[in-house]
């Protein structure tokens, strides 16, 4: 458990340093209100609790915990712990204190009995807020990734074109969003089976993410059919990307069991420059393109500026 102690008085955060130390707790310092907040932003991800006493120069403990907990609001950063010290018995400090975002307030001089309980009370929060943040961080990726080839889900892949689209209107910057169909799939699937239908779906995932640039996104949409966004493109590179795709999946067969399985891919394209459009119809003009390349004997990659 990391603990972040904040005291303008050197001897008081030595003692406390000591005492959390021999109980096994790993101590980053600060001695004064603003030191406080910079050591939380730089430790924010490893932090379980912070002990801050009240009454410090310049900014005391209650104003640094205020701007700490709106820094964790704006960052949606899961609930810290942190226990107020101080010499003040007030009932109106006490109350102070919690409203400023604090747990728990101890009157100095501490017992290092009481401290020893508290930090054990905290050590079980902290321990359920890191089950938490765990159990948040697999839901969260259960709901935003497609369970047999690991890329984004339907909901992620549209989550994030919104999000391109509008750094495009943003920015000014060009947006290439293609829809990508595995040609004649129900016929694999009925000559080598469903388990080879499924290898084929993941090795042209990771043949297509393995060539991607950073900040591009495969997203699966339906059964055997892929959407790949390719934020800040030039018109010139539009159709050459989307061409490099389509040759990464028809150029080598896939193999499975030993067996060769040929795939090829369709690909509608469609470029987004800032206009009045909703994510819809930008996917309407790209499922257009690939109907047509489709029609048009597929394996081919439709794209009309
Ligand atoms: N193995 C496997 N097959 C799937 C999966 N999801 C969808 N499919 C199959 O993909 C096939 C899609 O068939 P169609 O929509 O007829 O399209 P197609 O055969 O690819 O033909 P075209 O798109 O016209 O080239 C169906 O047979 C689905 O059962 C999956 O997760 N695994």
């Amino acid at each position: 458990m990391k603990v972040l102690i904040v005291d303008d008085t050197n001897t008081d955060r030595l003692l406390l340093k000591l005492h959390l130390s021999k109980l096994g707790y790993k101590v980053i310092e600060a001695a004064n209100g603003q030191e406080a907040i910079e050591k939380f932003v730089e430790h924010s991800n490893q932090l379980d609790l912070i002990l801050i006493d009240v009454q410090m120069p310049c900014m005391n403990g209650f104003e640094a915990v205020k701007s700490i907990r709106k820094i964790q609001e704006q960052k949606k950063q899961e609930w810290l712990p942190v226990i107020f010290l101080s010499a003040s018995a007030e009932d109106a400090d006490i109350e102070k204190g919690i409203l400023a975002g604090g747990d728990d307030y101890l009157i100095k001089p501490i017992s290092q009995k009481v401290l020893s309980a508290k930090m054990l009370a905290m050590k079980r929060i902290a321990d359920m807020r890191r089950r938490l943040v765990e159990s948040n961080r697999i839901l969260n990726e259960l709901a935003t990734t497609d369970h047999l080839t690991g890329s984004a889900n339907r909901r992620a892949f549209e989550s994030t074109l919104e999000h391109e689209m509008s750094s495009s209107r943003r920015y000014g910057s060009r947006l290439a969003c293609a829809i990508f169909d595995l040609d004649k799939f129900k016929v694999i699937n009925d000559t080598f089976g469903h388990d080879a239908g499924d290898a084929v779906l993941v090795e042209v995932v990771n043949r297509i993410k393995a060539n991607l640039r950073a900040g591009d996104t495969i997203g699966r949409i339906g059964g055997e059919e892929f959407g790949i966004i390719l934020p800040n493109v030039e018109e010139s590179e539009v159709l050459a990307a989307f061409d490099r795709y389509r040759c990464i999946v028809a150029d080598h067969p896939v193999v499975h069991e030993s067996i060769n399985i040929a795939v090829t891919a369709s690909i509608g394209v469609a470029v987004y420059a800032g206009e009045e459009e909703s994510k819809e119809v930008l996917l309407k003009r790209a499922d257009e393109s690939l109907y047509e390349a489709k029609e048009t004997g597929r394996n081919r990659v439709v794209y009309h500026p």
